[in-house]
């Protein structure tokens, strides 16, 4: 699969813009917004561009914040693998709405959905919330959902 982006809108109060996927790859999860790199885009231009189309916040790229670099690696499929960089977002234009690919709904990181995101989430997400910028591997089950490892550094 191309590489992808994941955008993690953040407000001045801490609150994180999660969106609840209405279609395609993790159907009914909460989720950043993001998707696959097109021809031509760098990575920073699709995370906008994905940003907007999922909830119509409008962000300049240069000024998402990299948090993580990550390979999302299923042994079993290299169709499935992907890389996945991780931004968070402030100060952004417009308010978030709905769209076909998302409901987007305000969350405090106290209260996220983990029951209801990825599982990896659970392992990584932490880490970039409490500061941390990171690289590394997560290794799926064969159903794309379960994690049976994991390898990450800090970048510097
Ligand atoms: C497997 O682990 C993942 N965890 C998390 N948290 N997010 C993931 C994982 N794998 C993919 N993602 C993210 C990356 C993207 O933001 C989306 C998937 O993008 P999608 O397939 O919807 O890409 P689009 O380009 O929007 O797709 P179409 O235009 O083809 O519908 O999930």
């Amino acid at each position: 699969m191309r590489d992808t982006s994941l955008v993690y809108p953040v407000r001045d109060d801490g609150s994180i813009l999660l969106g609840r996927k209405r279609r395609g790859m993790g159907y009914g999860k909460w989720n950043g917004f993001g998707g696959k790199i097109e021809p031509g885009e760098t990575m920073r231009q699709c995370a906008c561009r994905e940003l907007f189309e999922e909830c119509g916040l409008v962000m300049a790229p240069e000024k998402l914040i990299m948090a993580a670099d990550l390979y999302f690696h299923q042994p079993s499929d290299p169709e499935w693998s992907h890389g996945g960089i991780v931004y968070f977002a402030r100060g952004w234009e417009g308010s978030p709405h709905l769209s076909d690919e998302m409901e987007p709904r305000w969350f405090r990181v106290e209260d996220f959905p983990y029951e209801d995101m990825w599982m990896a989430d659970k392992v990584w997400l932490p880490m970039i919330l409490s500061g941390k910028r990171i690289r590394g591997t997560i290794y799926f089950a064969e159903d794309g959902e379960r994690v049976f490892d994991y390898d990450f550094q800090e970048m510097t």
